[in-house]
């Protein structure tokens, strides 16, 4: 799948695991989203351009290195998205974080917007649109083309588990926008949920039924 990355790192592929199971607690889910977004983070970021910098250390003078362009910013779709900004954020202590919240029909398994809360000038920065799971795609489809229609050209999507069809679907939608996932799993079932998956991700990162 071209402009599909599964991030194999062992440290995401054994915290992953263990989100996985149906026993694992609310407290430790969120503190393993949290340090999952930071890996994510990590490896989603390897390409940020650099420019030069001239600095003093104690002992000389030199040209380094800094990243280069405005900060990026964070993008959680609520609610299940919120779980992973802490970590990424981390990692990019000046990033801007903005809101996309959005909530899947039960029924219709469309996704249904009731907030948007972006930086005014989103369109000049890169956008990282987080979101745990990539199930049909609907929702970070949606995602995206609230960005675009913002002016947005430059979004990367980065999910914890993506189902096929989801990616299908999402690389049909927006051939350009990359996404980074910890896993692609096997199906959806009649319900829309991932299978293996890992649940209802906002139910046990929120402790809600
Ligand atoms: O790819 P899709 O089929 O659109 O499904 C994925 C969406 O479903 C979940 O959100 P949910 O609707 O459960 O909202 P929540 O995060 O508030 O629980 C998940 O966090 C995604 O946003
Ligand atoms: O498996 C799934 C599918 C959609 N949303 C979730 O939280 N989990
Ligand atoms: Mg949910």
């Amino acid at each position: 799948m071209s402009n599909f990355t599964v991030v194999e790192h062992p440290l995401i592929q054994h915290k992953l695991s263990i989100l996985r199971r149906k026993e694992v607690s609310s407290k430790e889910f969120r503190e393993l989203v949290d340090e999952i977004g930071m890996l994510m983070a990590y490896e989603v970021c390897r390409d940020m351009p650099l420019e030069d910098v001239e600095i003093d250390t104690p002992v000389a003078h030199m040209t380094a290195k800094r990243l280069a362009g405005k900060k990026p910013v964070i993008v959680p779709i609520l609610r299940a998205g919120i779980g992973m900004v802490d970590g990424m954020n981390k990692l990019m202590p000046a990033a801007r974080v903005g809101f996309i919240g959005m909530y899947r029909d039960e029924k219709t398994l469309q996704p249904v917007e009731y907030l948007v809360k972006l930086p005014t000038d989103v369109d000049e920065r890169q956008v990282l649109l987080v979101d745990p799971m990539l199930a049909t795609g609907g929702s970070a489809i949606l995602g995206v083309e609230t960005l675009k229609k913002r002016g947005v050209t430059n979004i990367k999507f980065v999910c914890l588990v993506a189902a096929p069809e989801g990616v299908k679907a999402f690389q049909v939608a927006c051939p350009d926008v990359p996404i980074f996932a910890a896993a692609l799993d096997d199906h959806l079932n009649d319900k829309g949920y991932i299978v293996p998956g890992l649940g209802d991700a906002g139910d046990r990162l929120f402790g809600t039924k």
